[in-house]
């Protein structure tokens, strides 16, 4: 962690009537975000951002939550998911990753939740109640954004952060990165190989595409374009990190937990006949039965020692996306040890969904056939309350911003009867929601 002993903070959360469009509050310098079915959190500005590295990254991190959330001085009248103190996080895939793992802790969070708006003010102890708040809302980046005339009454005018007009859109072309197609089909081959030689049963090789933002592109549009896309993904921003993740790493709320266990999948068909075909040879296809089978047992075998009463849904049953089929399967328990959602993230990652089995066999073998950094790609990301409560995703149908460089990656989990020129067809689907955001 790069931080000395954190100065104490105070939060303090107030109910909003009307919730301005979420998505029109985005701000144009590091925008944070957690979206899905129409309720989250929007992030602007940053009260403290924490940085962490290597294999201890999610516990330090962790650790350091731990230690801020007891010394903050929190107001929170509402007490529902994403009210009071939060921090917004990303972890790196791999424990020597170049890059940093974040924890943010915005300024000004809005969010809107089971009909319920609200905005959290967050600052240091030691400074004016004021800071961080900073005017109206002049214009926004989606349709039919409102100004704060007609928000929450009164108060709102001092309430809402300024945020300005998207003034060009993203619009960039992705092509390859450090591995290539035909690098990805070598290195699929290897690892089938592998495989067959009990190396590994199952290891998740991915792929990069890169491009080249230009001065004055607002990456806002392709948050905006992902978040409309795909409503029922979760949508995030976090330090550069965007993407629309269907995978639910885990979600941890009143010492319940639930996750979405995702592998297997194949292309929606041109029609709807087709479609339903396709859906039905994915839930019979024993390759991506067998595929599925080690994403779930990674899960159960990680939460066993947090939980009882783990239930997982019948199946796994066909989850169908705008770009893909998935086999996927629910788990939910209770937990027994008041374990926070990062002592579970910790527990979890990486799961077989993103690395393989067994675990750490499958890791190395990624680091050996991948010539890339998976960066926060396939790691988990999310957002973590004071109580420790939160919600996490793997990072996955997303892209990286660093400086003028983005950075998208797909992979795909690889078992014995593995194809790799299908595999290589899976990675330009599951880069879909990206380069149409982008596009
Ligand atoms: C590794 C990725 O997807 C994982 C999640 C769902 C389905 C997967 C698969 O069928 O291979 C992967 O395990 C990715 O999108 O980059």
């Amino acid at each position: 962690m790069n931080t000395s002993t954190p100065r104490a903070l105070v939060v303090e959360t107030i109910l909003l009537h009307d919730v301005p469009e979420i998505l029109s509050l985005l701000p144009a310098s590091n925008p944070l975000l957690w979206w899905r079915k129409g309720a989250g959190m929007v992030g602007l500005g940053h009260t403290l951002s924490l940085e962490f590295t290597g294999p201890q990254r999610i516990t330090d991190a962790a650790a350091a939550w731990h230690q801020i959330a007891a010394a903050a001085e929190v107001t929170d009248p509402l007490g529902i998911p994403g009210t009071g103190l939060i921090a917004f996080g990303a972890f790196t895939f791999a424990a020597s990753s170049a890059l940093p793992s974040v924890l943010v802790i915005p300024r000004v969070v809005i969010g809107q939740r089971d009909g319920q708006g609200w905005i959290t003010r967050i600052r240091f102890a030691d400074e004016p109640a004021n800071t961080g708040m900073i005017g109206v809302i002049r214009s926004g980046v989606a349709p039919g954004a409102r100004s704060a005339d007609s928000v929450a009454g009164s108060s709102a005018h001092t309430l809402l952060p300024t945020v300005t007009r998207v003034e060009q859109a993203t619009s960039v072309t992705l092509s390859p990165g450090q591995q290539s197609e035909a690098g990805f089909l070598v290195a699929v081959d290897e690892a089938i190989s592998r495989i067959r030689h009990k190396d590994v049963s199952k290891v998740v090789l991915a792929r990069d595409l890169i491009g080249q933002l230009d001065t004055g592109d607002d990456i806002r549009s392709m948050i905006v374009n992902l978040a409309q896309s795909y409503p029922d993904c979760w949508t995030y921003s976090v330090d550069g990190l965007i993407g629309s993740s269907p995978e639910t790493l885990v979600s941890v709320h009143d010492n319940r937990m639930e996750a979405r266990v995702l592998a297997g999948t194949t292309s929606r068909g041109v029609d709807a006949v087709s479609d339903l075909q396709l859906a039905a040879s994915l839930a019979s296809s024993t390759k991506d039965l067998d595929e599925h089978g080690f994403a779930v047992r990674s899960v159960v075998e990680a939460l066993t020692p947090f939980t009882s009463h783990l239930t997982r849904s019948d199946g796994p049953f066909t989850l169908k996306l705008p770009n893909v089929w998935h086999l996927a399967t629910d788990i939910a328990g209770a937990l027994t040890h008041g374990s926070t959602s990062l002592d579970l993230v910790q527990a979890l990652h990486p799961t077989a969904a993103v690395a393989g089995t067994p675990t750490a066999k499958a890791v190395a073998l990624i680091a050996e056939l991948e010539p890339f950094d998976r960066g926060r790609y396939a790691g988990p990301v999310g957002w973590i309350a004071a109580n420790g409560d939160g919600e996490w995703a793997i990072a996955l149908r997303c892209a990286q911003v660093s400086g003028s460089t983005i950075t998208a990656y797909a992979g795909c989990g690889i078992v014995a009867d593995s194809v790799a020129e299908t595999e290589l067809n899976e990675t330009l689907m599951k880069f879909r929601p990206v380069i149409d955001a982008l596009a």
